[in-house]
C-alpha cells in the first residue's frame, strides 16, 4: 500500500484529513515564481525550460507542502505542437492562430509528430520524478478536447465559446474531426507524461459548461471516456481526476460514465450537494471559491472547514474550485494549510 495520502484519496480511502493541492498552486502569487519567470523571459519560455519549469513546480511543494505537485505547463502546448502559432499577449490572454475547416484539420500534425515540441515538457517530468519528496504525488495533466478545441477555433479565449459552437453547429464534420485530432494526440501526450513519472492525470474542461444536452455527452463525456480507457489499457490502475468545469448536473455520474477515478467540482454547486450528488459514487476533489485566497480572514476558515466536513464521509482531496488567481495573498494559503491540517 502506498503512504502518498493523494494516491490513497484515489482509490476511495477516506483519510482523517483529505490530501491538498491548489489548482495553479505554481503561479503569479508568489514571488519566487515571478522570480523565475522573470529569468525564464516570458511564460512559454518557462514552460518550454526543463530546469526552470521544475523550479516552479516545486516552489509551492517547498514552501506550503501540498500532497501533490502539478507539472508546470499549459493546456495549450499541445495545438502548438499540433503545428498552430501561440503566443500570450500580456494582460490579456492567450492568442492562436486558428482551424475554423476540414482543411484546416487537415493540415495539423499527426498524433506522433508532436513529441519533438514537447520534449522539454517530458523533460520536466523526469526532473520532479527525481527531485519531489516521497510523500508526494505527481500529476501530470492536458487540456479536454472541447476546450482545447474553443481555443483552436476562435484563436483566443473567449466568455461564451460562440466561434466554437457555430463550427459545431454549421460544420460538423469538421468540428468533430477536430476533436478526434485533439483526443488522439492527448493520448499520445499524456502517455509520454506517464512514462517520465508522472503518477496521475488530470483533464481540464474548463468550458465544459457550455455543452448541453447531447453535445455534453459527444463532444465532455465521450473524449473524456476514450482518453481515459485507452490511458488505463496502456497504463493498468494509473489514477485518472476529470474536471468538466461548471457541468452541474453533468457532474451527476460523469466517473461512472467516463471511468474516472475522481471527478473536480467547480465552486459553483455547494460541497453539500457535491457529497450527495457525485461523492455517493467515489472520489471528488475541490471545491473552495478561490477568492477566499484573496479576502482571507476568518470566513476563509469557516469555509474551508464547510468544505472538509462536507466531504468527511467519503474519499476527498482538497482544492479549490478553480485558479488561485495573482492576487491572492500567500499568508492565505498558509491559514488555509494551517485550517486544513489542524483538523
Ligand atoms: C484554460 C486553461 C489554460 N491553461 C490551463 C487551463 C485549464 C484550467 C483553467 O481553467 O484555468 C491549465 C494550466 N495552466 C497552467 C497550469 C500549470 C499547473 C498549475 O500550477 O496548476 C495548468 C494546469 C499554468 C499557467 N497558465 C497561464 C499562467 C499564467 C501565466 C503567467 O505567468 O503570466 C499559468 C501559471 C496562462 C494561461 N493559460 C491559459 C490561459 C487562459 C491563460 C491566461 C490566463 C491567466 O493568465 O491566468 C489556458
Amino acid at each position: 500500500m502506498t503512504d502518498k495520502t493523494m494516491l490513497r484519496a484515489l482509490k476511495g480511502e477516506v483519510l482523517p484529513t483529505p490530501p491538498v493541492w491548489l489548482m495553479r498552486q505554481a503561479g503569479r502569487y508568489l514571488p519566487e515564481y515571478r522570480a523565475t519567470r522573470a529569468q525564464a523571459g516570458d511564460f512559454l519560455s518557462l514552460c518550454y525550460t526543463p530546469d526552470l519549469a521544475a523550479e516552479v513546480t516545486l516552489q509551492p511543494i517547498r514552501r506550503y507542502g501540498f500532497d501533490a505537485a502539478i507539472l508546470f505547463a499549459d493546456i495549450l502546448l499541445l495545438p502548438q505542437a499540433l503545428g498552430l502559432d501561440l503566443w500570450f499577449e500580456t494582460g490579456e490572454g492567450p492568442r492562436m492562430s486558428t482551424v475554423t475547416s476540414m482543411a484546416g484539420v487537415k493540415a495539423l500534425k499527426g498524433k506522433d509528430d508532436i513529441h519533438d515540441k514537447l520534449a522539454p515538457v517530458y523533460e520536466t517530468c523526469r526532473i520532479l520524478a527525481r527531485e519531489l519528496p516521497k510523500e508526494t504525488t505527481f500529476i501530470g495533466f492536458a487540456g479536454m478536447p472541447w476546450t482545447v478545441a474553443t481555443y483552436m477555433i476562435a484563436g483566443r479565449g473567449s466568455k461564451d465559446q460562440a466561434a466554437a459552437h457555430k463550427l459545431k453547429d454549421t460544420d460538423r464534420a469538421a468540428f468533430s474531426a477536430l476533436i478526434d485530432a485533439v483526443t488522439d494526440a492527448t493520448i499520445e501526450y499524456l502517455s509520454k507524461q506517464v512514462e517520465a513519472g508522472c503518477e496521475v492525470v488530470k483533464l481540464f474542461d474548463s468550458w465544459a459548461g457550455s455543452l448541453k444536452g447531447q453535445d455534453f455527452e459527444d463532444f465532455a463525456v465521450e473524449p473524456a471516456k476514450r482518453i481515459t480507457a485507452e490511458l488505463k489499457a496502456r497504463f493498468p490502475g494509473l489514477p485518472v481526476i476529470a474536471f468538466p468545469r461548471e457541468a452541474g448536473e453533468g457532474y451527476i455520474g460523469f466517473a461512472k460514465k467516463t471511468g474516472a477515478d475522481c471527478v473536480a467540482i467547480d465552486n459553483s454547486v455547494s460541497p453539500e450537494w457535491a457529497a450527495a450528488n457525485v461523492q455517493k459514487d467515489g472520489c471528488v476533489q475541490g471545491n473552495l471559491d478561490p477568492s477566499y485566497m484573496v479576502t482571507g480572514g476568518q470566513a476563509l476558515v469557516e469555509a474551508t472547514q464547510k468544505v472538509v466536513a462536507a466531504f468527511k464521509n467519503g474519499p476527498h482531496i482538497f482544492n479549490l474550485g478553480h485558479g488561485i488567481t495573482p492576487e491572492a495573498d500567500p499568508e492565505n494559503v498558509t491559514l488555509l494549510m494551517e485550517t486544513i491540517r489542524k483538523g
